[in-house]
């Protein structure tokens, strides 16, 4: 379960007597259950990366909290953070953020590195996913020899390498085309479902955010709905 509580955020910009407050966020609280995958829908300009950078951690909130499960995050220092990431938190970009320099496998296996898994229960893991991801044969393909489409599998793959309880996504279909959206969006709710993984999607596009249990929408830094149930 994500459990956001009355969050609010502001940012700061300028210094000394020109510095200026810009609210973004205003008292939003929602609550993401277990397994669920919830999207979060809005224009440009609405908040949706500010409240997903605070989901990440990235920035801080200037009230309320956050609780991953039964933990508190809302005040772990920057190490607590990083930690808590790369134990707990797939992350999906719109720009896949892959290492160019490294191949599919490479890539998939960073976090399993990072985290100081042995290299024969790395090689176990990244094979089995990526047949379950349907690229077992361009493991040693490198980024710019694969389609959008293909390099958001190799991106998705390396967020649940670590099979994290938690799963947020940043536009994940925002650089592909409609046919690749619907391939990479069924991918990510088979994924939700079968391993019972807590998903939160941010999107500006209604009909991506069709694809999750419940669609929440956020206008002017404020939830403004919740709570529709959409078939898939
Ligand atoms: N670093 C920053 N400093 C000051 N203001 C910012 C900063 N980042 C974002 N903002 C402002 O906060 C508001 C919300 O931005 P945010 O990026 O969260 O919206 P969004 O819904 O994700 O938009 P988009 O769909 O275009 O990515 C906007 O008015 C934006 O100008």
């Amino acid at each position: 379960m994500i459990k956001v509580d009355n969050i609010s955020f502001s940012y700061q910009i300028g210094k000394g007597s020109s510095e200026q407050e810009i609210p973004v966020l205003n008292n939003n609280s929602f609550v993401v259950h277990e397994g669920e995958m919830v999207s979060i829908v809005g224009r440009s300009g609405s908040g949706k990366s500010t409240l997903l950078s605070l989901l990440a951690g990235f920035i801080h909130a200037s009230e309320g909290s956050i609780l991953y499960g039964n933990k508190d995050v809302t005040q772990l220092s920057e190490k607590e953070w990083a930690a808590f990431r790369l134990d707990h938190i797939g992350f999906v970009f719109q720009n896949f953020q892959l290492i160019t320099s490294a191949t599919v496998f490479e890539n998939i296996e960073m976090p399993l590195i990072l985290k100081g898994v042995k290299k024969k229960e790395r090689k176990e893991k990244v094979d089995a996913l990526l047949t379950e991801v349907g690229l077992e044969n361009h493991r040693n393909h490198y980024p710019n020899e694969l389609s959008g489409g293909q390099q958001q599998r190799v991106g998705i793959a390396r967020a649940i390498i670590t099979n994290p309880r938690f799963v947020l996504a940043d536009e994940p279909t925002g650089s592909l085309d409609t046919a690749t959206e619907r391939e990479v969006l069924a991918l990510l709710k088979k994924l939700n479902k079968e391993r019972n993984m807590t998903f939160l999607m941010i999107t500006h596009d209604e009909e991506v955010a069709m694809i999750a249990d419940r669609t929440l929408v956020l206008e002017d830094g404020e939830l403004i709905t919740g709570g529709n149930r959409h078939a898939i």
